[in-house]
């Protein structure tokens, strides 16, 4: 049975048995996880099949961006590794999603959710302008997921900030991974564009990534538990 969660508890950890210990102290029916580059990178693909062993939905955060026939091989081996999601980024461009997507299509026993990468949840309007991009975040990001769905990818990677929005124009079925969550008092670190767990709910988001709120905290099950409650999941 799927997890009836929407969070996604972010993994970065710079060894293989830490992210286990904590994965083990997690319970995949209150949570899945995710896999990214530093953990990726440090263990390996075995990372996946440890995590699944344990009974965890997984989401492969790669943020794949190359060219079209590179990306489609990466999403496919991503698939074929059985993880429930994988992301590649959207500025990469519509040939690129669409490669991804078609790739994904001929693989008949699996269905891993595709997803685009809009604009990182740590830039602000300066950091776009500086790399030559003369809009708000919200209007890139509504520019990216419109390219991105009409790519044929499953949803976008956004901020909760941009949820309601999205939400409204792309439809509620077009899947919004928010990362970027920190409950009440938890501190932002590098990230700029941030809601509460509760609130990007409202907004319209379908998944939220925690990372270091829930994984750097002295209670991680009581602050996963409690963003559960406060979501009114029923466990
Ligand atoms: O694709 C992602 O998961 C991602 C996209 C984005 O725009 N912002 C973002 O923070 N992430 C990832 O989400 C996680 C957030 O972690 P915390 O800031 O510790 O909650 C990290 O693993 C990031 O790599």
């Amino acid at each position: 049975m799927s997890c009836q969660s929407p969070i996604v508890v972010a993994l970065d950890f710079p060894t293989m048995e830490q992210s286990i210990e904590m994965a083990k102290r997690l319970d995949p029916n209150q949570c899945r996880v995710k896999v990214g580059k530093e953990l990726f990178t440090t263990a390996g693909p075995v990372i996946l099949d440890e995590l699944h062993q344990l009974g965890f939905q997984i989401f492969l955060d790669l943020k794949f961006h190359d060219i079209p026939n590179t990306v489609a091989k990466a999403v496919t081996a991503a698939s074929k590794a059985g993880v429930w999601m994988v992301n590649i980024h959207a500025s990469g461009g519509r040939r690129m999603m669409e490669s991804s997507a078609n790739a994904l299509q001929q693989l008949t026993d699996q269905k891993t959710l595709l997803i685009a990468v809009t604009v990182l949840t740590s830039m602000d309007q300066s950091d776009l302008a500086e790399i030559g991009i003369d809009a708000t975040p919200e209007q890139h990001v509504k520019r990216l997921a419109t390219l991105a769905k009409s790519s044929g990818m499953d949803g976008v990677v956004c901020s909760a900030q941009e949820s309601k929005v999205l939400s409204a124009d792309l439809g509620k079925d077009f899947v919004l991974v928010t990362p970027g969550i920190r409950p009440v008092g938890s501190d932002q670190g590098d990230q700029k564009r941030i809601m509460t767990p509760s609130e990007a709910m409202a907004a319209g988001s379908h998944y939220l990534v925690m990372g270091r709120p829930i994984t750097q905290s002295i209670d991680p099950i009581a602050v996963l538990a409690k963003a559960n409650a406060d979501l009114g999941v029923m466990l």
